[in-house]
Parts: structure tokens; sequence; C-alpha cells
């Protein structure tokens, strides 16, 4: 059986804030100068829990994500009350993967320590440069220095860690990420998530972009970039299994996975989302977005649901293949075909089989190539048109 085919279950864990805010990041994060009631959010946290379990009971948990905003900011104490609201409200696998994604702003060894015996057994750290003028210009707080003192640091506690660079930055040049890549792989254990800068509408360096003050790169350099990261890392043995991530295998994050293979998870905590399913139909879930309106909300009503839609056989359909194609494992036709009620099209396959953006592997799965992975978008839509 494939592993796509396994049981999962994973738990997100919104936390929404942080010591100040990037001028490229569009993530629900929030600063805020007064101190965060981190014991009320924790009751909320704990009630929001058991109001989902009690929607989808009996499941097994088999991944937990504290992502944010900056969940390093919370103390260890908040991360153990979460923990234990979820294995009082649902069954915990013995092997159960519980990420926390950190900023190396925040990060000392005692707080990790504090985290591992919450029940913590793996981080992810924001490092997103290894130069100082480049972590300036993202509006970084902390030094290459610091990010790599970070990285010991979550050597020193965890045995699986993780970490982001942010590439395609202003003026980068395929040497200079060649050379600052090799660095990283010097430094990653197993993991490591390496984002396209992406201009996010609505963010201040949106603003700079259309008033032609921030270049990124052109489409030829983007894609000489793309191919520096997909071969250094391939040969160092961290393959992509996802269009952004690479890791020795055995060791992808296994709650991402969830995500992208379709699986079902639950959202906590503000602006976070869900895909639940129950009575057989799936329903897409997202909460408030803002951190006291949501902690309001949980306390009346015992959640913070903004939207809860149920998806039809299209929509579930298109989002598998969405999701699905962002790995380099590909997606069963199959599935997609139980899903929509129908085959992908044909003639739209051997179209982007002729093209090479495309292949059918011989398990008969359904897989982007290198070449097809920089149109990824394009090929998803062809094939969902
Ligand atoms: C929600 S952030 C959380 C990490 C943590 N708050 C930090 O910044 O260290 C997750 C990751 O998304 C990536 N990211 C955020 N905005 C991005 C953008 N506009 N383009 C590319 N990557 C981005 C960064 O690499 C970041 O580490
Ligand atoms: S990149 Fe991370 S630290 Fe910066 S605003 Fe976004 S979530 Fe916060």
């Amino acid at each position: 059986m494939h592993a796509d085919a396994q049981n999962a279950f994973g738990v997100y864990v919104h936390w929404p804030f942080c010591l100040s805010k990037c001028p490229y990041c569009d993530f629900n994060s929030h600063v805020r100068h007064t101190a965060i009631d981190e014991e009320r959010f924790a009751r909320a946290f704990a009630r929001e829990i058991a109001t989902t379990a009690a929607r989808v009971p009996g499941r097994t948990v088999t991944s937990i994500f504290l992502g944010g905003g900056t969940p390093s900011l919370m103390k260890p104490q908040t991360v153990g009350a979460i923990l234990d609201a979820i294995g009082e409200h649902w069954n915990v696998a013995g092997n159960v993967e519980v990420s926390l994604e950190a900023n190396p702003t925040s990060v000392e060894a005692t707080r990790f320590a504090g985290y591992r015996a919450a029940g913590v057994n793996r981080v992810s750290l924001g490092v997103q440069a290894l130069d100082d003028a480049s972590l300036k210009a993202l509006g970084r707080l902390h030094s290459a220095r610091e990010a790599l003192d970070a990285v010991a640091i979550a050597r020193g506690a965890f045995d699986r860690y993780s970490f982001d660079l942010i590439y395609a930055r202003p003026d980068q040049s395929a040497a200079a990420w060649t050379q600052e890549l090799n660095l990283a792989i010097s430094e990653a254990a197993e993991h490591l998530s390496l984002y396209q800068l992406t201009i996010e509408e609505g963010t201040p360096f949106f603003g700079l972009h259309r008033a032609g003050k921030l270049k990124t790169p052109d489409e030829d350099l983007a894609r000489a970039l793309y191919d520096v990261t997909q071969d250094v890392c391939a040969t160092h043995g961290l393959p992509a299994y996802e269009i952004s991530n690479h890791a020795r295998p055995g060791a992808e994050c296994r709650h991402n996975l969830v995500y992208w293979r379709g699986q079902e998870y639950a959202g906590i905590g503000p602006g976070a989302h869900g895909r639940l399913d129950i009575g057989g139909i799936r329903h897409a879930t997202a909460t408030d977005k803002r951190p006291e309106a949501w902690l309001l909300r949980v306390e009346e009503d015992g959640h913070g649901l903004a939207s809860d839609d149920l998806l039809d056989s299209e929509q579930r359909a298109d989002e598998f293949l969405l999701m699905g194609l962002r790995l380099a494992e590909g997606i069963d036709p199959k599935r997609y075909a139980a899903l929509a009620g129908r085959p992908l099209d044909p003639h739209r396959i051997a179209a982007l089989k002729d093209d090479g953006a495309i292949v059918m592997d011989d398990n008969g799965r359904l897989r982007v190539t290198q070449d097809g992975f920089p149109l990824l978008d394009a090929v998803v839509a062809d094939l969902a048109a």
C-alpha cells in the first residue's frame, strides 16, 4: 500500500504573534506591544480542541504542527497545555511527530529543553538567509551568526530539525546562492525548506516592487536559481519531495505530507484552516483571523470558526490535484477519478506529457517533472480544466 493510503490525522495549531512584522510576510501574524495573556489563550486552545474533537471523535493524531506567527514566543508551559489538551480529546500515535516553528530571535537552549520536555520532537527554524545584508533587507531581527547559533541549539535539543531559507531575493546571483546553499546543507541534518521569494499583495514588499524599488530575479535567473537548488540539494542527498521542501528519504515532514496528500487535519487557533471528514463529507474550516476576536468567540461559543464549507466532489478533486502535484511522488489518478466521479482528461495528460511537464511512472502515478515544476500552476490549471 502506498503511504498516502494510510490513515493520518494532523492537528495544526496557530500562534499568531510575532516580535515584528517582516515586510514580505502575509501570514496571519500580529505584533502586540502589551503582554499576551498566554494562560487565557491556552485555555481557549484547549476549548477549541475539545469542540473540534467532538466533531471528529476517535481519530488517532499522527502529527501536530505548532505554526505561526512565532510559536517560539510561547512559554513551554503553554505548549505543554496545548499538547495535553490534544492528548485528552484524541488518541495520539506512539510515534506522533510534534513540530514547532521557531524564529532565531527567540531561541535559547533552556526554552528548547522546555519544549522537548513538553512533547515537541521536531523544530523548524526561520533562518531565511545566511548573509547579514540579505537578512537586513528582509527586515529580520537576527544576524546570520545568530541564526547558525540557533541551528546549533536546535541540533543539541532535537534529533529532528529543519530550517527555512528564502531565495530568488533581490540582487541574488546563482553563484552566491550556490555558496549559501552549500553552507546551509553543511548545517542541515535531514530537512530544508527552500522558498522562492513571493511578492505578496498588501505587504510592504509589494508596494516597493510595484514602485520599481525592489527588483526580483527575471524569469531566466529565477529558473537558474531553481535549478541550482534542485541540483545542489539532490547531490547532497536532500532531494525535493515537494516543490519547496527537501529531505533525506524518510525524514520528510509528516505533517505537511498530510496537507499535500489530501488527508484530514484539524485547524486550531486564530486563522487556522482545517479539513475534516464528517459523515463522509469533507468540511473546509477556517477560524477568525483576529487573535482577540477569536479568543472571545471561543470563550463564548467553544470555537472560533468563521467558516465551515462543505466541499463537493469537484472541489475536493481539484484540491487533491492542486496539493498532490506539488509532491515528487505525484498523485494516483485513480484516486482523482474516485473523488471527481470522472477520470482526468487523457488528451490533456498526453499533451502535457509531450511537453515534458508530467510523466506517468511505472506505478501508474502522475508526477510533475523538474521542467514542469516551475510551471506547476499552469500544469494544474490545464489538468483541472
Ligand atoms: C509563517 S513563517 C514562520 C516562521 C517564523 N515566524 C520565522 O519567520 O522565522 C514560515 C516560513 O514561510 C516563509 N515565507 C514567509 N513569507 C514568504 C514569502 N513572501 N516568500 C517566500 N517565503 C516566505 C519563510 O521562509 C518562513 O520561515
Ligand atoms: S516571517 Fe515569521 S516572524 Fe516574520 S512576520 Fe511572518 S510569521 Fe512573523
